[in-house]
């Protein structure tokens, strides 16, 4: 059976200026291996949850462990290194070159010199950018697509066992969207790691997702696969999500 990667127990946050829950009592168990889809409108507190797993931010209630540890007994540097953290912003180094970029965490690591060359080329070939033409090249000498491509194998350099990925692609052109979600179902397929990836978008979350949690105002409404979310939605809010989706495809129906 798989191992238990990720297990949030009665978390909650609760920002002081406003007082009011952005994460409320969440129970959550995510075994290792799994792609999760976090799904919900702007202001559910899905960042707000990614943010407590890599300890940018502390809950104010409850505990988060990773494959059996509790976060709160462990050096929050010591836990971002384990984990991968890609997001909208990409946030590449702008001075450095691509190879740099990739490389940073490596560095830190003091892998040495050849191991970090061969990495920066597997990694850049796994996210689908030839090394040769791009290694040396500025990321603002990159479009969007490929800088979040650059992101992506930033995060993966030391090879995390859990990657967290806050709507990575979501001021990416449609097409290219795709094409990148299509890719990181092959990535995420090829290296058994734990994916958790927030999103609005109803279709990224049912098409990447084996199992999708949908929030709203803090709380976990449903955590279910894909299918059993669309047939048998949890509350009213889960149903005029599933409705406001289902609107969309009669909308285009009625086009052709
Ligand atoms: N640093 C902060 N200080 C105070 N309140 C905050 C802070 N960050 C987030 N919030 C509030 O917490 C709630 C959850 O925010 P969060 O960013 O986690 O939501 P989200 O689901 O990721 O939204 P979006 O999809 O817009 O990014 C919101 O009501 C937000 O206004």
């Amino acid at each position: 059976m798989a191992q238990t990667a990720i297990e949030i127990s009665n978390v909650s946050k609760i920002y002081s200026q406003t007082g009011t829950y952005a994460v409320d009592h969440v129970n959550l168990s995510i075994e290792e291996g799994e792609f999760i889809t976090i799904l919900g409108s702007s202001g559910s507190g899905k960042t707000t949850l990614l943010k407590m797993i890599n300890r940018l931010y502390e809950p104010d209630e409850g505990s988060i462990t990773l494959f059996g540890e509790n976060i709160a007994a462990l050096d929050p540097v010591l836990v971002r290194r384990r984990i991968g953290y890609v997001i909208q912003q990409v946030g590449l180094f702008p001075h450095m070159t691509i190879k740099q970029n990739v490389a940073a965490v490596p560095k830190l690591l003091k892998w040495d010199t050849a191991k970090i060359a061969a990495r920066v080329d597997e990694l850049l070939s796994l996210v689908g950018l030839t090394p040769a033409v791009f290694k040396s090249r500025y990321p603002a000498q990159l479009s969007g697509g490929q800088q979040q491509r650059i992101g992506l194998a930033r995060a993966l350099a030391s090879d995390p066992k859990i990657m967290l990925l806050d709507e990575p692609f979501g001021a990416i052109d449609a097409i290219t969207r795709m094409n990148l979600q299509d890719e990181l179902l092959r990535i995420h397929g090829g290296l058994k790691k734990t994916f958790l990836f927030v999103t609005h978008d109803i279709n990224e979350a049912f098409k990447l997702g084996n199992r999708v949690i949908v929030m709203d105002q803090g709380r976990v409404c449903q955590f279910d696969t894909p299918k059993n979310i669309a047939s048998s939605p949890a509350d009213g809010f889960v149903a005029s999500l599933i409705a406001s989706s289902r609107e969309q495809e009669k909308f285009w129906e009625g086009l052709v």
